[in-house]
């Protein structure tokens, strides 16, 4: 069936569109995006930015054509996140990335650990490298907010702004993000868009992704790819405002707190980890979390409570 399918790699959606670059994400030359809209077939099948598609019908691109996506591949990651934390029902947001930015200024806006957690969280339960970029440098000092993300061992880069137009900063975070697939998420302010720009904004100066997804025009949007000049993809999500976790397993969600889940050999068996009994105070406050332990340690019982729809205390 449909053995002629074009294959193509899902760079935006808006409303039931899909743009699908032709070749997808390895192809070189001149990019063609052409506008699609899901086969009958495919059902409820969720198609979102980064699925591998197989196109049929008009795939010239011209203006007002329209595609037909008759196939999704599977997907070596799926980006997922819930509507709050006591929702099982996922929403996909991003398919086939190899890493997580989370994007966070060291100052205005202070950092938010616990959010930061959150996406941490988010990044293992979907089999994506995490890597933290910290924003305004110029702003703080890193050294106080990585101290608490030493035990952990997720790489983090700086960037600061060092003249109106400058940054320093962006080739070791270049460097980081060729010829991957990067997803950065980021609370309002932190200065993501900034960073976009400065990484895709040689690539934008030309028009050509940007031309044919044209961002501006997709505010709505949940996540929208762009090309990175020295190779490698971009995935912004600027209509991602929060992260729930309702989808993921309560027991699986100490795997995001490396350094506090060699602890849990200590707990009773069936231990919630948020129970007098749990063996995590004891192992913390032995030091075998460092510096940051106690802290962590709340912040993942604070995931705990959220998830069971309990209350903070
Ligand atoms: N001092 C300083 N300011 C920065 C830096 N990067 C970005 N900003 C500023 O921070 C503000 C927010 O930046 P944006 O890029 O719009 O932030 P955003 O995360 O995209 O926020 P939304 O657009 O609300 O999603 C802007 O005024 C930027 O000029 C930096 O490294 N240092
Ligand atoms: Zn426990």
């Amino acid at each position: 069936m449909h053995a002629d399918a074009v294959t193509a790699q899902v760079v935006t959606v808006d409303r039931g569109r899909f743009g699908c670059l032709l070749g997808g994400f390895e192809a070189t030359g001149d990019d063609l995006v052409v506008t699609a809209m899901k086969a009958r077939e495919l059902g409820r099948t969720a198609v979102v930015v980064g699925d591998r598609v197989g196109l049929v019908g008009d795939v010239s691109g011209a203006p007002g054509s329209l595609s037909r996506i008759v196939k999704v591949e599977p997907r070596s990651s799926l980006l997922r996140r819930s509507a709050d934390d006591t929702d099982v029902v996922e929403r996909v947001i991003v398919a086939n990335a190899d890493q997580l930015a989370i994007v966070t200024a060291l100052a205005d806006p202070v950092p938010r650990p616990r959010m930061v957690d959150r996406c941490l969280v988010a990044a293992y339960d979907a089999g994506l490298d995490p890597l933290l970029v910290l924003t305004k440098a110029d702003l703080a000092d890193p050294a106080e907010f990585t101290a608490q993300y030493a035990a952990l061992e997720v790489p983090w880069l700086v960037s600061r702004r060092s003249s109106p137009e400058a940054f320093e900063g962006l080739e070791e975070i270049r460097e980081k993000l060729a010829g991957r697939v990067t997803v950065l998420v980021g609370h309002s302010g932190v200065g993501k868009s900034t960073l976009v720009n400065a990484l895709t904004g040689a690539e934008r100066a030309t028009g050509r992704v940007n031309d044919v997804t044209g961002r501006g025009r997709h505010t709505s949007t949940s996540a929208i790819a762009l090309r990175l000049p020295g190779g490698g993809w971009v995935v912004d999500t600027p209509g991602v405002r929060s992260f729930g976790l309702g989808h993921v397993d309560p027991d699986r969600l100490v795997h995001a707190f490396p350094e506090l889940e060699a602890g849990t050999d200590e707990c009773p068996r069936g231990c919630t980890h948020d129970e007098p009994e749990c063996g995590l105070d004891a192992w913390v406050a032995d030091g075998h979390a460092g510096t940051s332990g106690a802290a962590r340690l709340e912040s993942f019982r604070r995931l705990l409570r959220a998830k069971a729809g309990q209350p903070d205390h």
